[in-house]
């Protein structure tokens, strides 16, 4: 099953990474939705899960030509499509109208005519879509009640009134974008533009421009002059993801910029100045970079003022079900489908996952379940053939995450608390096996009555914090 497109959705197909660049660039800057690809098998292997409201593909590509592609969305009642060619014959223009091409754009194009031809055809089929709903998603809510998330809140608070430059570690999908969205929206930049920019998706020698902007004729292809991000952003945040991915040279040029706040564009001899505050991410150990000569110590110290730390969601398990409800509620109004709940024992299956990929991985796995489990209770059967990671010694693994993070914030009694711990888990699960009956209980788990009742004293009485 596919998702339904959103209005605004549109896909480029071009094996010339340049042209998709700059062609998915002008139709960002128009509100489009981009998705990039460089040839016709990919774009076969996202229509299994997605849709676009309209698809601009080249003619002649390595493999796949096409045309061929363009029958088979017609055939599947994709559409519109848009053609760019580069041979600009009779026969292809007109084959691309009969397989029932909306539009037909001969290479070299001007890049405002393939936007107004985009809006066209999209104008054709859709009424515009309506903002507000968009706007509702809850999609950018920052979840987590875990100790670990507690304190990135507590940090986003301090620093989200100052200028200070913040820096995000964290795997992949363990949502460092959303906490510098969230720094923006707490800070008192929240009215002016929050941009984005990810190194590692940027052809390198596109990257300068991107960031800094171009005069037209500044290189071959800039037809237009173009703001880079650094002037979209003014007076608000500019967020560098992936800032490990930097290329030496444009790390020098920023670290100029940062120091002095002005910078030229491409081929410019203006003089700009800007009033941008800068927060940066990386999954990188960008210490290990500067050692080895990738990255600039002094870009590190001038980025690394303050320094969010994201942990892995396997050492944020308490917060695994909390978040899973909410993307599968999310997903279902999103999607428009009947909103379903997990079963207690799906969402302990699906807590005990390891998450290579975060909580994005999460996410990901509740839109499927949105779509895909057949009954209103997800149960641990639907969550499909890919097995729990965890062993019967996970908890060892939870222990000792939360061992070496107390170590790390230097707590005291750690031992004292983790035995606490263990007793109080024990005991309560051998009092729910056995309906409260405190002998039974005790029996169970092998220790003698006395010794339960004067535990669960103790555990009342003092609680180890849980991560
Ligand atoms: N604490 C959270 N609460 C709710 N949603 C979250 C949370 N953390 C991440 N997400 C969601 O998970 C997805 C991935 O988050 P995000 O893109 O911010 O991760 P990232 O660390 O920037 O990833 P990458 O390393 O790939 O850039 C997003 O859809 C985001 O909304």
């Amino acid at each position: 099953m596919t998702d339904a497109p959103a209005s605004r959705d549109v896909w480029v197909v071009d094996d010339d990474r340049g042209v998709r660049f700059v062609l998915a660039e002008a139709l960002r800057d128009a509100g489009h939705a981009v998705r990039e690809f460089g040839d016709v098998a990919s774009v076969r292997d996202a229509l299994k899960t997605a849709r676009p409201a309209l698809l601009l593909t080249d003619v002649r590509m390595p493999g796949e030509d096409g045309l061929a592609l363009l029958s088979e969305l017609k055939a599947q009642g994709v559409g519109p499509v848009i053609v760019m060619s580069a041979y600009t014959d009779v026969a292809t223009a007109a084959a691309a109208y009969r397989q029932g091409a909306a539009d037909y754009l001969a290479k070299p194009f001007d890049l405002d005519q393939a936007v107004a031809a985009v809006e066209r055809a999209l104008a054709d089929v859709a009424p515009p879509p309506a903002p507000a709903k968009l706007m509702e998603t809850p999609r950018h809510t920052l979840l987590g009640e875990s100790s670990a998330m507690r304190e990135v809140f507590r940090l986003i608070g301090r620093v989200a009134a100052s200028d200070l430059s913040v820096l995000i570690t964290g795997e992949t999908g363990t949502g460092k974008e959303l906490v510098a969205r969230a720094l923006h929206e707490e800070s008192a930049r929240r009215d002016r533009p929050f941009v984005a920019l990810n190194t590692a998706a940027i052809p390198s020698e596109l990257l300068e421009s991107e960031l800094f902007g171009h005069e037209a004729g500044a290189f071959t292809g800039a037809t237009r002059r173009h703001a880079g991000r650094f002037e979209q952003a003014e007076g608000g945040t500019l967020f560098l993801d992936e800032i490990g991915d930097m290329p030496l040279a444009l790390q020098t040029r920023l670290l100029r910029v940062l120091a002095g706040g002005e910078f030229y564009r491409v081929g410019g001899r203006e003089l700009m100045r800007g009033d941008v505050r800068i927060v940066a991410a990386t999954h990188q150990d960008l210490a290990a970079r500067v050692a080895s000569g990738q990255f600039r110590a002094d870009l590190l110290h001038r980025l690394d003022v303050v320094r969010i730390e994201l942990p892995p969601l396997r050492q944020r398990r308490s917060d695994i079900p909390k978040l899973a409800e909410h993307f599968l509620a999310a997903a279902a109004v999103e999607l428009k489908l009947p909103p379903k709940r997990f079963s207690r024992a799906a969402l302990k299956a699906i807590a005990q996952r390891d998450f290579p990929g975060n909580v994005r991985e999460l996410e990901n796995l509740c839109r499927r379940l949105a779509v895909i489990a057949p009954g209103a209770e997800i149960l641990p059967s639907d969550l499909g053939t890919a097995a729990p990671t965890a062993g019967g010694d996970d908890w060892t693994h939870a222990l000792r995450d939360w061992a070496e993070q107390a170590l790390a914030r230097g707590e005291a009694d750690i031992h004292a608390r983790a035995r606490e711990a263990l007793d109080h888990t024990l005991m309560q699960a051998a009092l729910r096996a056995h309906d409260n009956h405190r002998q039974h209980a005790a029996a169970a788990l092998g220790v003698g009555r006395n010794t339960l009742t004067r535990k669960l004293g103790a555990s009342r009485t003092r609680r180890p914090n849980k991560t």
